[in-house]
């Protein structure tokens, strides 16, 4: 799938992408080769931004968004719009993305049509940004002041995202921006922009002001610029807890949205139903190579029935099917890079060093690590501790409730957690003990809803997406107290 309108050139028979500025796609620093996360070959060369680019793209979004205000109902056409051009290309989009990303064809085709149901979120959201009524009258002395609040739009907003879920995420930052009101600079991982310009594409094409997005590639240091940018008025950011302490250091008194890491715990409770809770563990630890904020990473089992999921869990890790992500079949594909998967295999290695017993996987071809899974780890392990990112799974046994959500909780991360169990009791102290954003209960820490509030507590990030709650984030609320004395009558 090729984005025509963004692409400047050719150059060894591929497209060249520029950046997306102002309407058009021009020309920025020399262009960087996108291979195919599979088969390595050359898929675009994209061009990077400078730090002047990153002046032009604002400067152009926040005259897109003084000279061309969009009505809620104007927005609320082009979002859905965009969302029906989601859906008419939805196999093109995931086979781009398959290669892009490396991402297995299952888990890509939930990635577009999540990001259909998104686009269309935010599209009816962009007709409910409602206020309050202020009951300024109730306090003595006030009442003949009414009061009310409003939300407007913000300016110019940042979007910053990471390379796992490149397409769904792009749109989670754009589609509540646009549907606020507000014009959006956005910036891609490196290692997967395509999808991100084939996405604005789609966007002008469905006739909205073309002003309003403006799209620069590069990696860290064209963030930083973003970060160093005073025309910024709201960062939404989607990536590692090592760059959302930048981003936060670096923004001053601007607001951000971080939506950070995580170590996802996932408890599987003896009264939970075992055969069905290691189906979709099993699944889950490994989709998307592991590269999942909410992948499960730590699995947390009751003692009576330990040994039967594991050899369960074991034995359906067996029967995952490792390779190509373009077949429809396979369920685990390779990692974003080769050095990413040398980094997680280096995890594995350095626990069983340290006394972990492998069960399954530990070994890696390339980009491909084998799904994994570790058992007698020890908390302060890299791949308990830390966020692996990989298809790497621990399970620990426990014995009492409160071990497991004290087990649970020993991370500097909050993100999303998964319980199996059949009883209420249990499922409402977990709620309120563990100190996570989201509770998945009877199915795992990975399943997102694209509707509801998303977002971390601790290390985990700052913030909620989902396009109703971005929406607020994006926006400003006005308070205005109006007087209603009449003439005369407090004289
Ligand atoms: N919480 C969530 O919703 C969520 C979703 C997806 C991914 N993630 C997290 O993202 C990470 C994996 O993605 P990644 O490797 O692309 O993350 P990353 O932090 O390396 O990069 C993410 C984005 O930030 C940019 N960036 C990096 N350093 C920056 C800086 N100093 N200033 C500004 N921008 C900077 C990158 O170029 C990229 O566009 C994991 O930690 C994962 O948990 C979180
Ligand atoms: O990587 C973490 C993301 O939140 C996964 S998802 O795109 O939201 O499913």
């Amino acid at each position: 799938m090729i984005a025509e309108r963004m692409t400047i050139a050719g150059r060894d028979g591929l497209p060249v992408y520029g950046l997306w500025i102002d309407g058009k796609a021009v020309e920025g620093a020399e262009p960087v080769l996108v291979r195919n996360k599979f088969t390595g070959e050359p898929m675009a060369w994209v061009c990077t931004a400078s730090r002047e680019d990153v002046d032009r793209a604002v400067s152009a979004a926040e005259r897109s968004f003084r000279s061309r205000p969009l009505s809620p109902f104007e927005r609320y056409e082009w979002l859905s719009a965009a969302a029906t051009w989601i859906r008419a290309r939805r196999e093109e989009l995931v086979n781009l993305l398959v290669d892009e990303v490396g991402k297995p064809h299952k888990d890509t085709v939930v990635e577009v049509d999540r990001a259909y149901h998104a686009m269309l979120l935010a599209a009816e959201e962009a007709k409910r940004i409602g206020g309050e009524v202020l009951p300024v009258d109730s306090i003595p002395g006030s009442e003949r002041k009414m009061g009310f609040a409003i939300r407007v739009p913000l300016g110019v907003v940042a979007g910053i995202t990471p390379f796992n879920y490149p397409f769904l995420l792009a749109v989670h930052k754009i589609a509540p921006a646009l549907a606020a009101g507000n014009a959006i600079v956005i910036k891609p991982a490196p290692q997967t922009p395509i999808s991100t310009l084939v996405l604005v594409q789609g966007l002008v094409e469905c006739g909205g002001p073309p002003g309003h997005i403006q799209v620069i590639q590069g990696g860290a240091e064209v963030g930083q610029w973003m970060l160093e940018h005073p025309g910024f008025r709201f960062y939404t950011f989607t990536g590692s807890a090592r760059a959302g302490e930048r981003i936060k250091a670096g923004t001053g008194l601007r607001r951000v949205a971080l939506e950070l890491g995580n170590s996802s715990p996932n408890i599987v409770h003896s009264d939970a139903d075992v055969v069905r809770a290691v189906r979709i563990c099993a699944a889950r630890a490994f989709s998307a190579a592991g590269q999942a904020c909410i992948s499960v990473q730590r699995l947390y089992v009751h003692a009576p029935i330990f040994d039967e999921f594991v050899e369960r869990f074991v034995e359906r890790v067996r029967d995952l099917k490792v390779g190509d992500p373009r077949d429809p079949k396979t369920d685990v594909g390779p990692m974003i890079s080769e050095q990413d998967a040398v980094r997680a295999e280096t995890w594995v290695r350095e626990a069983v060093a340290q006394g972990a017993r492998l069960l399954a996987g530990g070994t890696r071809d390339g980009a491909i690590l084998e799904p994994t899974v570790l058992t007698d780890v020890r908390p302060e392990m890299k791949v308990v501790c830390e966020e692996v990112f990989a298809p790497v799974v621990t399970i620990t046994k426990y014995n009492t409730f409160d071990e497991a959500l004290a087990m649970a909780n020993d991370s500097p991360y909050g993100l999303q957690a998964g319980l199996f169990t059949r009883d209420v009791g249990r499922i409402m102290r977990a709620a309120r003990e563990l100190q996570y954003g989201g509770l998945i209960v009877n199915d795992a820490s990975t399943y997102r809803s694209d509707l509801v509030p998303y977002g971390g507590v601790k290390g985990s990030g700052i913030g909620r997406e989902g396009p109703k709650y971005a929406i607020e984030e994006m926006t400003d609320l006005h308070v205005v107290i109006v007087d209603l004395t009449e003439e005369g009558e407090d004289r």
